[in-house]
């Protein structure tokens, strides 16, 4: 089983949507932040100055207030100035009478945003009074949270509209024609390879992956349906091919490698046959054993290269004179042949003998330099009536002894 079979699926485009999603997050809590912090130094040296535009707005009714000593006016510039909602507390403190006005909540445990002397109004370098301005830190906060809720919630509506961008364009672009490639090859099968793949997508000016893939199954389909066309073709090719190798290989094991001709196993499979045939139909059959005289001299004195040179001449002057399609010649073993004659009889087997022990006789053979003058001697039997193949063999056998006994060099045969 591959991984792929063991794992869940999941969407390509799924995935890419997941991941510019959560890019997308860092990106807005990243920038989001950067902006708030920026945002947060700007309100706090903005809030800071509109502290210092406060007081020196104040500074020539105080001035006045103070130069005049009227206690009422400088009590009513500094509960206006209190009444403020960024100002926490404001705190005039008269030189001239030692007297404090202040306005709003007590927070003079931490210094004053801002401090200014009050100069007299005809411009002379002594100070009438001191004013103090306390901001208030939490009409600060609420400010900066607004804001900061602000920004926040506008790179989040920024973010979301892309990403159902992304998610809208991906899965027009990639998840539609990707899952019906899939859909496509899923349902791919030898015996329908003639629908083509064809995806409903919009005409395009330029071709993208999708395209080369849509090419890339087209060509497939082209080249595995003139595969499947060629192949029975192609097997009737390779079964004939197989069909001769299988000739060869069976003629190979019917012959005797040395002489060409059948061998023991052919023998086996073939004398029968020849035999049932004969005893069906009533017609004569008979056997010849041919043996080469003092073989065992010949290898000995020229050695086994000569031997089997001559044993190959006797096999081909065998086969070249005898009745073709009808007669055949197997090597029975050794420098041993048989000849198998159907629709012969002893007669005309000895005739025939006659004839192939001349062709044998006649004429040296030529070996390595050698010309040797070579003789057989030939035992002949006809099948009788209903005899066994053992006894013709035998009986055939014994008259090859027995011109072998009388001498060699001569046919014998049974009576
Ligand atoms: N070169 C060669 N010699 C073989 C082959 N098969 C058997 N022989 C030899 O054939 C010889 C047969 O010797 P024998 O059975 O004594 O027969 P012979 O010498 O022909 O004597 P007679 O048959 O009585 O005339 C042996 O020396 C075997 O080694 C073969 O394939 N090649």
């Amino acid at each position: 089983m591959s991984s792929a079979d063991t794992t869940r699926f999941r969407s390509i485009s799924t995935l890419l949507i997941q991941r510019i999603v959560w890019l997308s997050l860092g990106c807005m809590l990243a920038l989001g932040g950067l902006h708030a912090w920026i945002e947060f130094r700007h309100e706090q040296a903005s809030f800071e100055r509109s502290m210092r535009l406060l007081a020196d707005n104040s500074m020539r009714n105080l001035s006045m207030a103070l130069w005049d000593i009227d206690p009422r006016a400088v009590r009513e510039q500094v509960d206006w100035m209190g009444a403020l909602p960024e100002v926490a507390q404001v705190q005039v403190q008269a030189l001239a009478t030692g007297e404090t006005f202040s306005s709003g909540r007590n927070v003079r445990d931490v210094p004053a945003t801002v401090t200014v002397q009050i100069m007299p109004p005809d411009g002379q370098a002594i100070a009438l009074g001191v004013l103090e301005i306390w901001a208030d830190p939490q009409y600060f906060l609420s400010t900066m949270a607004q804001s900061t809720l602000r920004v926040t919630f506008g790179y989040a509506l920024f973010t979301l509209l892309i990403c159902v961008m992304v998610a809208w364009v991906l899965g027009r672009e990639l998840r539609q024609p990707l899952s019906q490639i899939a859909h496509f090859a899923a349902g791919l099968k030898p015996n329908a390879l003639s629908k083509p793949l064809q995806l409903q997508r919009p005409q395009r000016a330029q071709s993208d992956e999708i395209d080369l893939v849509v090419q890339g199954f087209l060509q497939l389909q082209g080249d595995v349906r003139s595969h499947i066309d060629n192949l029975d073709g192609l097997v009737a090719d390779r079964t004939q091919k197989l069909e001769v190798l299988v000739d060869e290989v069976k003629r190979l094991s019917l012959t005797d490698a040395l002489t060409g001709c059948f061998n023991r196993r052919a023998l086996d499979e073939r004398l029968p046959s020849e035999l049932e045939r004969s005893l069906r139909y009533g017609r004569p059959l008979s056997l010849v054993f041919v043996d080469i005289d003092h073989f065992k001299a010949i290898n000995d004195q020229h050695g086994h290269g000569v031997g089997d040179i001559v044993l190959r001449e006797v096999a081909l002057r065998l086969q070249t004179h005898l009745r073709s399609q009808v007669d055949w010649v197997a090597r029975y073993g050794g420098e041993e042949f048989l000849l198998v004659m159907p629709e012969t009889t002893a007669r005309e087997a000895l005739e025939s003998a006659q004839r192939l022990a001349d062709f044998v006789r006649t004429g040296p053979v030529l070996a390595q330099g050698v010309a040797l003058q070579v003789t057989a001697s030939f035992g002949i039997a006809q099948l009788r009536g209903r005899e066994t193949l053992c006894s013709l063999l035998e009986r055939a056998d014994s008259m090859l002894y027995q011109a072998k006994a009388d001498g060699r060099n001569c046919i014998r045969m049974a009576l």
